[in-house]
């Protein structure tokens, strides 16, 4: 008997091996663009979850953002359905109004629908078609903003929001192989355009930034890449511990405590008081590095006495000794 194409097998253990540990009653959701990485992903999750007794359904956004794109989501649902991906839905969202540039806001929507979308369907998780290739092209483009460690911390293969796990089981594919996987399942992906659209940041390193460090250095450079991403979401995530508990160390009745605050590393210093951010309601779409500077300003004495203006109209402010919200 000849077994399925290499990058077809490789798909399959890779869903295999997430979705092991998963609770058997419950559904399993594939989020599907309809474009090779998710499709690839798709297909094996068929194959795969019924050989395991899992139920699995398939979820497609319409962003609503280009010319018929309700005509794509309902294909893409349909040829879900036909593999008994069921159920097999599309969830419009309203990018429109929500913070940020384009791409961040329609991340935003698209994980708030997708979450909220498992939880009406009581699903546990949310499969997400991510390759080593997207790892790689997040790290350069952090690396370029200046992001700093978080900003190139590596998704992580897992992450769990309030009940749903989103799961990724291909990041450690390539998406070359995510493209062979389809084409040897005959499927035929959508393109999506602002993938190699150049007024978008992210086309420009997957088409061009990427492919010269990779003519230039070699084809390590991409597995390498997310490698550097693992190593800097596992010193990202201890480093958060720590900023968590000194955060609520200073934590006072009236506000933030800036003795304790400047007292602080500035990786933690900085740590902290993004999370403050956070937790005072700021969108961590809209939320951005020149923000934190800007109340590490506040607490180191550098600003002055000026509000610092967050995303959502908060203003925080240094009053006796104290980070606190202003209000109007
Ligand atoms: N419109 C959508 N509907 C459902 N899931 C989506 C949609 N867009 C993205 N996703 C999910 O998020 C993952 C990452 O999407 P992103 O657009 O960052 O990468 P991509 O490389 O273009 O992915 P793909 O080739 O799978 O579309 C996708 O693999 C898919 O699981």
């Amino acid at each position: 008997m000849v077994g399925p194409a290499p990058p077809v097998a490789a798909t399959r253990v890779a869903v295999r091996r997430m979705l092991q540990g998963i609770r058997k009653d419950a559904l399993v959701l594939v989020a599907c663009s309809g474009g090779a990485d998710s499709l690839a992903l798709a297909a094996a999750t068929a194959f795969v979850a019924p050989r395991m007794g899992l139920r699995a359904g398939l979820i497609t956004i319409d962003h609503g953002l280009q010319d018929g794109s309700d005509r794509r989501a309902a294909a893409v649902a349909a040829w879900g359905a036909s593999v008994d991906l069921r159920p097999s839905l599309v969830v419009p969202v309203d990018v429109a109004g929500r913070l940020g540039g384009p791409e961040a806001a329609a991340r935003e929507a698209r994980y708030d629908a997708l979450l909220d979308t498992a939880r009406a369907h009581d699903a546990n998780s949310v499969l997400l078609g991510h390759t080593r290739d997207d790892q790689a092209e997040t790290v350069l483009l952090a690396l370029a903003r200046g992001a700093g460690p978080r900003g190139m911390a590596a998704m992580p293969d897992r992450r769990d929001v309030d009940g749903v796990a989103l799961l990724r089981p291909l990041l450690d594919m390539s998406r070359d192989e995510a493209r062979k996987a389809c084409a040897a399942l005959g499927l035929e992906p959508w393109e999506d355009p602002h993938n190699l659209d150049p007024s978008y940041a992210r086309s420009r390193v997957r088409v061009s930034a990427l492919p010269s460090l990779v003519d230039a250095l070699g084809p390590g450079v991409v597995p390498n890449l997310a490698r550097t991403a693992r190593l800097l979401a596992q010193d990202a995530e201890a480093l958060d511990v720590l900023a968590a508990e000194e955060l609520e160390r200073s934590m006072l009745e009236e506000g933030l405590s800036v003795a304790m605050l400047e007292a602080l590393l500035p990786a933690l210093r900085a740590r902290a008081l993004h999370s403050w951010a956070l937790s005072l309601g700021c969108s961590p779409a809209a939320l951005s590095h020149r923000h934190v500077s800007a109340l590490e300003a506040l607490v180191t004495g550098w600003h002055g006495q000026g509000a610092v203006h967050l995303p959502g109209g908060i203003r925080a402010a240094r009053v006796s000794g104290v980070l606190r919200v202003l209000t109007d």
